[in-house]
């Protein structure tokens, strides 16, 4: 058993289950939390299987659903959906020890919501980009290797955040220990609103991101959102061939650059499709869309910065959602149009 106190995750789906997997691997005690009991009773008889390019190993673990966990946790890692997040929290909290934190591995800015539950210093900060899915109880998918950083919100280098940095090490080498951890998450805000752009779609991320008459679309929204960030006072961080600054200027080299390299790297993954898509394709669920990319009109409207493209993003997705209609490849093609926003 490797040293450190336990270590429990909450939401043992695709971005938990393999942070547990790996974990326990590594010798380190977890238990999973997960509201899904066929998932649980899998996860503690036959094991939690991660499976696909990246690595093949399966786990027995401790598993409860949240009625049925007891105890109190330091190390937490809460990886369930952002719009799951404050229920989460609701019955997390109990089970959270005096001198504990939760990290919050999930996307979008989460770690606002769970700072205004536990406390700013009971909250570490972490952007997640490798890309997984949950196949079927006690199976996930692990589709490819991505960026990993982690950090306290107010930048500071703890001891408890870089014990999180070396646990998390474990699943991506290249984890990034930063002091910019808001960076990170705006960089992801970016980014992940061009995935919901995709998911408009039934294309594959990195097809939806070619199409040269979604481009326009695809740089409003990037741009607005960097705007938003930047009037934020933050300072974006590139993730996984997204580059703020291209986004921001709108410089057509760069952002031509940043497209192919956004693309080349869809393009190496088994997981083809975001996780937005397979919520609407697949699980035929509501997605994250207002937890997530839905608090930056809200932001910008308080700092005087229109979001008219992301705005209307939203709208579609919640088309999508509500049955009013349904993907389709050119779905996200006309979301600039007209904004006099458009890129030339
Ligand atoms: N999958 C990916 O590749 C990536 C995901 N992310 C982000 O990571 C976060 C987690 O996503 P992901 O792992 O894909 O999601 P999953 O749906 O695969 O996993 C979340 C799990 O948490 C469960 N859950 C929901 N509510 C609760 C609750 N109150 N208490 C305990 N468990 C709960 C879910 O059950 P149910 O299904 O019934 O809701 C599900 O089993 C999201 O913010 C996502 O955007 C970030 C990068 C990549
Ligand atoms: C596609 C991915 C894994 C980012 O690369 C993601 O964040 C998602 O599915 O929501």
């Amino acid at each position: 058993m490797s040293g450190g106190d336990p270590i429990l995750i909450w939401g043992a789906g695709a971005i938990g289950g393999v942070l547990g997997a790996v974990f326990a691997r590594a010798g380190h005690e977890v238990h999973m939390v997960d509201i899904v009991a066929g998932h649980v009773a899998r996860i503690r008889t036959e094991g939690l299987r991660i499976e696909g390019p990246v690595e093949t190993l399966t786990q027995i673990l401790p598993a409860s659903t949240p009625e049925e966990l007891t105890g109190r946790y330091r190390r937490v890692f809460l990886a369930v959906k952002a719009h799951h997040t404050e229920a989460a929290l609701q019955a997390l909290v109990p089970h959270l020890a005096e001198d504990g934190f939760v990290v919050s591995a999930q996307n979008g800015l989460n770690e606002r919501v769970i700072a205004e539950a536990v406390g700013a210093h009971r909250t570490i900060g972490c952007f997640v980009n490798y890309g997984a899915d949950w196949l079927g109880p006690g199976q996930i998918l692990f589709g490819n290797r991505g960026g990993i950083a982690v950090g306290e919100l107010d930048g500071s280098l703890t001891p408890r955040v870089r014990d999180i940095h070396a646990l998390l090490r474990l699943v991506e080498p290249d984890a990034v220990l930063t002091e910019n951890i808001w960076g990170y998450l705006w960089g992801k805000m970016g980014y992940g609103a061009l995935l919901y752009a995709t998911a408009l779609t039934p294309l594959s991320m990195s097809d939806a991101m070619e199409r040269p008459q979604a481009r326009a679309a695809h740089v409003a929204i990037g741009h607005e959102m960097m705007v938003l960030a930047r009037r934020l006072g933050v300072t974006p961080v590139g993730i996984y061939g997204f580059d703020p600054e291209a986004f921001l200027t709108r410089d057509r080299a760069r952002l031509d650059t940043s497209f192919a390299r956004m693309i080349a790297n869809n393009r190496r993954t088994a997981k083809t499709h975001s996780g937005i898509y397979r919520d609407l394709a697949v699980r035929r669920r509501k997605t994250e869309v207002d937890a997530q990319i839905g608090i930056a009109p809200v932001l910008g409207a308080g700092v005087g910065v229109p979001m008219p493209a992301v705005s209307r993003l939203i709208e579609r997705i919640h088309d999508i959602e509500e049955g009013r209609c349904v993907q389709h490849e050119a779905l996200a093609d006309t979301l600039a149009e007209g904004l006099g926003t458009e890129w030339s």
